[in-house]
């Protein structure tokens, strides 16, 4: 039935029937041609093949993949633990495995089999193990594997690694170079090796979800089809640079383009102002406990810590230095500082303090503003809501670059039937630190805070996790911006090549060794 359409791509006209010469058909197979052509790169611009450039090349970090060497290395946790994963990766993993366990027969594929395993230089004993056998390249890093699960005493571990390193052919791996061989060998793209990463790393339920998401390749999917995207553009203004005489091109071609490079901005625009939240999430919000003198910022410091991080006394100005500790609020990572109360004319030790704790709260995340709700009517109390809490309630939420949550502490000395806090407060929470009352309702109001400052990794667009990723995704919006196809075509077609080669790095195709080298540093020998 509709075989014009079938034929037809994007905005390309097929041939008119009704007029054709035979140089004419020439003329209009080239465009076809050369738009499926181009319409074809964007896989082969992103997946790397094996034996890519990157494998030419040895650098400091871990070793380039493709050299020939079958590497191996404890993939478990150091120190004693019940079972221990020994994997091995390369040509000779199962000459490897055969050794080991005297066998003329590897093992069925992907199956666990208990074979004893011996030393082959003395054939002694040296552990009866699950043995696993992954031929590739449906394997971990795309290579023949091998997976030892040993019993995991110290002396067990150190035989099967010694035994190992007495084949022919094997060595053992460096930091990362499982994952690299993976990465060279297209089992992964670079955002998902740092989702690996992360994963490794993840001490959260936050930091994990997110982790998981970029590691199934949700930024790079996204990447890959921005980056097909431009293709497609760059495809369309390529077209009309070759063929625009020709009077084949359907009108409007140029105008599709901008219309797809302007919408392409606009999502790039949305994704970096979203860009500090993924990487607040992989290293921590900085939220600041402040507050007037004696407020109970220590005590709320270590109930949220559970542990006695700072000093608690009646005496006010007892915390002086900004005390930092690392805790996980409600699933999310952050790091909380404890700082000076505020107030002016004490001593230099305490306005040094007092300094600090300013210093401190300009880089916050999100502000723990706190007062005694029985004292709501001191200078120091009005004084710090007419100034601190005042000035960020006043910042528009758009900028949104601060958050704020007003915490009433010692909620146990206010009579239950006295008239409660003043009416004309702003938004606030009551607590008692004391009695652990209103904790739960602290806890919940922060967790929200803190999905808006970190950003929900269970639900939304994939965020930036890395500066990186902000760093190429602004490199693209920045070229775009030089997108003018009515100045100069081919200026316009030079833009989207810049822009899209940035998309290309995000996700490792024409990456450069000392971006891998860093990227890779993060993991640990067996990774
Ligand atoms: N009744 C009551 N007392 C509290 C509560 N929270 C803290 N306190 C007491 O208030 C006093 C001051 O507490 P801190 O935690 O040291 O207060 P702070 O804000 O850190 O004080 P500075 O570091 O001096 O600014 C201590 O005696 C605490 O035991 C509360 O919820 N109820
Ligand atoms: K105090
Ligand atoms: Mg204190």
């Amino acid at each position: 039935s509709g075989h014009p359409s079938a034929f037809r791509t994007s905005n390309l006209c097929i041939p008119q029937p009704q007029n054709p010469p035979q140089l004419g058909h020439l003329a209009i197979i080239k465009p076809l041609v050369y738009l499926t052509l181009r319409l074809s790169l964007p896989d082969a611009l992103i997946r790397l093949p094996s034996g890519s450039r990157l494998c030419t090349r040895r650098s400091s970090g871990a070793a380039a993949p493709g050299s020939g060497a079958t590497i191996f290395a404890l993939s478990s946790g150091q120190g004693r633990c019940g079972i221990a994963v020994i994997r091995t990766s390369g040509p000779s993993s199962g000459h490897a495995l055969q050794i080991l366990t005297a066998a003329r027969d590897l093992p069925p594929a992907r199956h666990a089999s208990l074979r004893l395993l011996s030393d082959p230089r003395s054939g002694e004993p040296l552990d009866r193990a699950l043995v696993l056998w992954f031929p590739g390249p449906r394997s971990f890093t795309g290579e023949d594997c091998v997976e030892f699960h040993v019993h995991g005493g110290p002396a067990v571990v150190s035989g099967v690694l010694q035994a190992l390193g007495s084949v022919p052919g094997l060595r053992p791996a460096e930091a990362g170079e499982f994952t690299r061989r993976a990465f060279a060998n297209g089992k992964l793209n670079l955002t998902e090796v740092e989702g690996l990463a992360d994963l490794i790393h993840a001490e959260t339920e936050a930091q994990r979800r997110q982790a998981l998401r970029q590691l199934d390749g949700e930024l790079g999917h996204l990447c890959r089809g921005w980056a097909e995207t431009l293709t497609k553009a760059l495809a369309h203004v390529e077209a009309y640079i070759d063929f625009g005489e020709d009077d084949n091109l359907e009108e409007g071609v140029l105008e599709q383009a901008d219309i797809e490079v302007r919408a392409l901005e606009v999502a790039l625009g949305a994704h970096l102002r979203d860009a500090r939240r993924g990487q607040r999430l992989r290293s921590g919000a900085h939220v600041v406990v402040t507050g007037p003198p004696n407020a109970g910022k220590s005590s709320l410091v270590n109930l949220l810590s559970r542990k006695p991080v700072s000093i608690v006394s009646p005496e006010p100005g007892t915390t002086r230095d900004v005390l930092e500790t690392p805790v996980d609020l409600a699933g999310f990572p952050v790091l909380l500082s404890d700082t000076a109360g505020l107030r002016e004319g004490v001593g230099p030790v305490e306005q040094e303090g007092v300094r600090r704790a300013r210093e401190r709260l300009e880089q916050a995340d999100l502000i723990l503003a706190m007062l005694d709700a029985s004292d709501l009517a001191s200078p120091s109390s009005c004084n710090f809501l007419a100034t601190v809490v005042a000035s960020v309630g006043a910042q528009s939420p758009s900028d949104s670059s601060q958050r704020l949550l007003l915490v009433l502490n010692k909620s146990d000395l206010l009579s239950p039937e006295g008239p409660g806090p003043r009416p004309d407060l702003p938004p606030h929470l009551l607590l008692s630190c004391l009695t652990g009352e209103g904790l739960d309702g602290l806890l919940e109001a922060l967790r929200k805070e803190l999905a808006a400052v970190c950003g929900d990794p269970s639900t939304g667009s994939p965020l930036l996790t890395r500066a990186r990723h902000q760093h190429h995704l602004q490199g693209c919006l920045d070229a775009l911006s030089h997108y003018k196809p009515s100045k100069d075509l081919a200026l316009a077609a030079e833009a989207l090549r810049v822009a899209r080669g940035h998309l290309t790095r995000l996700t490792g195709g024409g990456g450069t060794e000392e971006i891998l080298d860093i990227i890779f540093r993060d993991f640990c020998v067996g990774k």
